[in-house]
């Protein structure tokens, strides 16, 4: 289904807006040539050709995919392979599983990794460091932590794209990329760029 401001080869890519920095990838989407909406219910999931979940608090934006019914639609697009960019609580949002979650905390999953809420929060609450992504050209990105989680473990078919001190900090899994930090917040859009190109090449 093609909206009528949609212009050909202009992808049109969603922010899922139950809670979190919505605004923020909104224009950074926007600035990464995309044509950007958010989106709050399962019926608006037709309607687009990629989806970023923004950061904020997994606990909370799993209580209100729950409440949304998007719990099973978004998993089953995602595994459908639609184009899936998460940060910070959006790549706990895409984690098969979680550690330090609340007991009844869902995901949607689509990345086979476990990742840590917090875990950097037990050191830093919050702090910037620059960080090298592979598949991002012309130097590192500033990365923007804010009690921010890392990914514990992948399975095979993860392919880790940053670590910081040591930890795994970005991944793409086929369709599905994650960021434990925010480059939504700092004016370099070469992250949303590298998504909106996956979203191009879907
Ligand atoms: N900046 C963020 O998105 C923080 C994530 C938050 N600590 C959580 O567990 O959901």
């Amino acid at each position: 289904m093609s909206s009528p401001a949609r212009t050909p080869g202009t992808p049109v890519i969603g922010v899922l807006a139950l809670q979190g920095d919505v605004r923020e990838h909104l224009v950074a989407l926007a600035e990464a040539d995309a044509l950007a909406r958010p989106v709050r219910r399962p019926e608006e999931l037709a309607e687009i050709d990629g989806l970023v979940i923004p950061g904020g608090e997994s606990t909370t934006m799993s209580k209100l995919a729950g409440v949304f019914g998007m719990l099973e639609p978004l998993r089953e697009r995602i595994r459908a392979g639609l184009p899936v960019y998460g940060t910070c609580a959006g790549m706990i949002m895409l984690a098969d599983k979680i550690l330090d979650g609340r007991e009844d905390q869902q995901t949607f999953g689509g990345v086979d990794m476990i990742v840590r809420r917090n875990a950097f929060g037990r050191q830093n609450e919050s702090f910037e460091a620059s960080v090298e992504v592979s598949g991002v050209e012309g130097g590192p990105v500033e990365g923007v932590f804010i009690r921010a989680p890392w990914v514990e473990s992948v399975g095979g078919e993860v392919e880790v794209l940053a670590r910081h001190d040591g930890h795994t900090v970005a991944v793409r899994q086929g369709n599905v990329l994650a960021t434990s930090f925010h480059p939504e917040l700092t004016g370099d859009h070469r992250v949303h760029a590298l998504f909106v190109e996956m979203v191009r090449g879907a």
